[in-house]
């Protein structure tokens, strides 16, 4: 195998979408799967706190009035998800309805091609690998699970959203990732696809690998002093 770029980190940080995993998959299969579950989703679960800080959140986003109908937040949710808004409730809605489609397998998970063998032999030389997904949690770790391959759960240490962690272009979303993995930022390396995303890791003092993959939307993006790959098979990760 021939590698082209060498890193030197304790902890990989991996984004999914763009990253790990073909945005068409999950604006495409994950988003047909929730798109017509979110309005029975909202009444079937009012009585979660998690909905119900979800339901609100859209209505004050959205400028709705406080007792805007099902119908009325689901049409904010629906436009979101058509431009691939990462709002915070519309991912805390879509997650727990993919955490439900992947138990009953009606779901699964993709990755390109060069990323799971990477992650697992990167894993077996003791770096640890962590996410931080616009995703919820709720949705990451069952993606996690039930990839082509089998169960990944196992090589991950630790998941991050926009609710545990914060905004992903906000350089205080790394530090409060960094603190919780007890981490100096200079050992861990973030890999994405997001331009915004690079930049605000970097303000925070991580390293950065920034994915520009064919086909992929930030494909050919200008990602700064940031390195750049295509191929998780370009990247060599030694454990420092
Ligand atoms: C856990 S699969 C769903 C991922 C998702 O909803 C998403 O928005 C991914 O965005 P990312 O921050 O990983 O680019
Ligand atoms: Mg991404």
């Amino acid at each position: 195998m021939t590698t082209s770029l060498q890193l030197h980190a304790r902890t990989v940080v991996l984004d999914l979408e763009g990253t790990t995993s073909a945005a068409g998959f999950i604006l495409g299969d994950l988003y047909d799967y929730a798109r017509p579950r979110l309005a029975a989703w909202l009444d079937e679960h009012a009585g979660d706190p998690d909905v119900a800080v979800a339901r609100g959140q859209v209505i004050a986003d959205a400028g709705l009035p406080a007792d805007a109908s099902t119908a009325q937040i689901v049409a904010v949710l629906h436009g979101w998800m058509a431009d691939d808004v990462k709002s915070t409730p519309l991912k805390t809605l879509q997650g727990q309805i993919w955490a439900e489609g992947f138990r009953r397998d009606e779901i699964s998970s993709h990755f390109f091609d060069d990323v799971i063998p990477q992650l697992r032999a990167w894993h077996a030389q003791g770096v640890d690998l962590v996410v931080f997904s616009s995703g919820s949690v709720t949705s990451q770790v069952p993606w996690f699970r039930h990839s082509p391959d089998g169960d990944l759960t196992p090589l991950i240490t630790d998941y991050f959203d926009t609710v545990n962690a914060g905004p992903k272009k906000i350089a205080s979303s790394y530090d409060t990732i960094a603190a919780r993995l007890g981490r100096a930022p200079e050992q861990i390396v973030f890999f994405t696809d997001h331009p915004e995303e690079v930049a605000a890791a970097r303000e925070a003092g991580w390293q950065t690998l920034a994915f520009s993959r064919p086909g992929e939307p930030w494909f050919g993006a200008d990602f700064g002093a940031s390195a750049v790959a295509s191929s998780f098979t370009d990247v060599e990760v030694v454990s420092a």
